[in-house]
């Protein structure tokens, strides 16, 4: 791993890594956010952030704010890029599909397959790896935005007992019913709708082994609310499942940064609540 950004911040210090993926077979960018108690070797719990369409893992860490609540609970903060990247790596030339658009799955089509697996490196590699390199306990949380909201989601349900907490914002809760979504698993997964519900928050909702309580914040202003993002499927998935969700639509919030960085407090308090209980 080789370290490319340090920044101190908040008494803790923002980094930003570069390490070999064994799970893409590429090089991954991440940010690490060390707060002051981890820089002081104690032991900290990690809470992951998955972004969403066109990011990298620079938008995070750049404009969500986060770091002051994380150096409050003492929480280490972990963002990964998007996607596998380079030259030899397959992608699109449109914004939702390919490069900026893993969607935090493992593609099983071509050209994707060789490096698109995201759920691999995210799941698996990724902790493995900050677990090793830094003073990080094995007390994980996950969150997202629109598809990283869908990462984190999916990726809760898929497996349980790994996150101790879980929320989202403004996430693409039902890929299978709306066009990123049927695009995007489509071309990663194959033409198969029955195959998509395996990375469908709605649809692992009714069958989930474990009932960690959903966090997820909506902007009623979000230009992508009515075609792509759809919440109320998500409030009655729930509802018929006895799932508990706080499902909050914020009134004039958009998509962007913007709404994400005025609901931080709230969710970085939501994980401290699961993550560090003895507090
Ligand atoms: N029109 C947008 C669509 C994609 C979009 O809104 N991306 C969201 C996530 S789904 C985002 O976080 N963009 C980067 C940013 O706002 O920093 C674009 O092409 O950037």
């Amino acid at each position: 791993m080789q370290r490319t950004e340090h920044h101190a911040s908040f008494g803790g210090r923002q980094e930003v890594w570069q390490h070999a993926s064994t799970s893409t077979g590429t090089d991954m960018k991440v940010g690490v956010y060390l707060p002051p108690a981890a820089l002081k070797g104690e032991q900290c719990p990690v809470l992951y952030w998955l972004s969403g369409l066109t990011c990298t893992e620079q938008n995070f860490i750049t404009k969500a704010g986060a770091q002051q609540f994380a150096a409050e609970h003492n929480l280490i903060l972990v963002a990964p890029d998007t996607s596998p990247r380079g030259e030899g790596v397959a992608n699109d030339d449109a914004y939702d599909l390919g490069q900026g658009a893993g969607f935090y799955l493992n593609a099983t089509q071509a050209p994707w397959a060789p490096h698109f697996r995201m759920e691999d490196y995210v799941v698996q590699e990724l902790p493995a790896l900050i677990e090793q390199h830094f003073p990080a306990s094995a007390a994980r949380g996950i969150f997202g935005h629109s598809m990283g909201g869908h990462g984190a989601l999916t990726l809760a349900l898929r497996h349980p007992g790994k996150y101790k907490s879980v929320s989202a914002f403004s996430p693409i809760v039902a890929p299978s019913q709306v066009p990123w979504g049927q695009k995007a698993l489509k071309a990663y997964r194959g033409d198969d709708p029955a195959a998509w519900k395996q990375h469908d928050t709605v649809a692992l909702i009714a069958g989930a082994t474990e009932r960690l309580p959903l966090l997820v914040d909506q902007g009623d202003a979000d230009e992508f609310l009515a075609e792509h993002l759809r919440p109320e499927l998500l409030q009655a998935a729930c509802d018929k499942a006895g799932h508990p969700l706080t499902l909050r639509m914020q009134p004039g919030y958009d998509h962007s940064y913007y709404f994400i960085a005025s609901f931080m407090a709230d969710h970085l308090a939501h994980h401290a609540r699961a993550l560090r209980p003895e507090r």
